[in-house]
């Protein structure tokens, strides 16, 4: 690293520290935390973490599905299926040969967090997504009893997959909304504990 850099990265360092440490000066420790996480954050969060996991070098994207008393029950992302190696498998899409397709093979977020779901059943569940559910999707969420999903992106919503989508979830009932989150970033420091 060019040596000014480093010591701008330094500065920068320092000054979250002295920041950090003005703010824990500050905390009454006597009373409730103000800057928690709000369940629909941290539920929407959980899907932005599962996405991390997708090898997919294009489009990650992350389920999270919460039952009515707002415990998770289902996490996915989006990846090979079980026993197709994610090193042997294209991750192409835009390829000669036709069935070296990224799309042919992958799992979608939204289906693995269904099929990993870990109660009963899934009535009456949200599901928070990081991008607005393709027809494929819309339909098992339908099947599964989800009734609310909460995405972040709706960037393909001029795709007929997407329309097709809306057009389902209307028909079915389920609602849809878009996610606007109370703070734009959410830092993880696995650091602070020792603070
Ligand atoms: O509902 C959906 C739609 C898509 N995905 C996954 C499937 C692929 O891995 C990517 C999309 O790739 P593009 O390169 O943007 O076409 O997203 C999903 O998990 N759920
Ligand atoms: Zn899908």
């Amino acid at each position: 690293m060019t040596p000014w850099i480093s010591d701008r990265k330094q500065l920068a360092m320092d000054n979250l520290n002295g920041l950090r440490d003005a703010l824990n000066e500050t905390r009454d420790i006597t009373k409730k935390r103000l800057d928690y996480l709000e369940w629909e954050d941290y539920f929407m969060a959980t899907a932005f973490l599962a996405a991390k996991r997708s090898k997919d070098p294009v489009t990650q994207v992350g389920a999270c599905i919460v039952n009515e008393d707002k415990i998770i029950v289902g996490v996915g992302y989006n990846g090979m299926p079980k026993g197709c190696h994610d090193d042997e498998f294209p991750w192409n899409k835009k390829t000669e040969v036709d069935n070296d397709n990224k799309h042919l093979y992958v799992c979608h977020a939204e289906l693995n967090a269904i099929i990993n779901k870990n109660s009963m059943n899934l009535k009456n569940c949200t599901m928070y997504v990081v991008l607005f559910p393709c027809n494929e999707c819309a339909k098992a969420i339908i099947q599964s009893g989800i009734k609310k999903v909460i995405y972040m992106s709706d960037k393909k919503a001029s795709k007929i997959k997407t329309v097709a989508s809306k057009r389902m979830f209307e028909a079915a009932g389920i609602s849809y909304q878009q996610f606007i989150p109370r703070s734009k970033k959410i830092l993880i420091d696995f650091d602070e504990i020792n603070n």
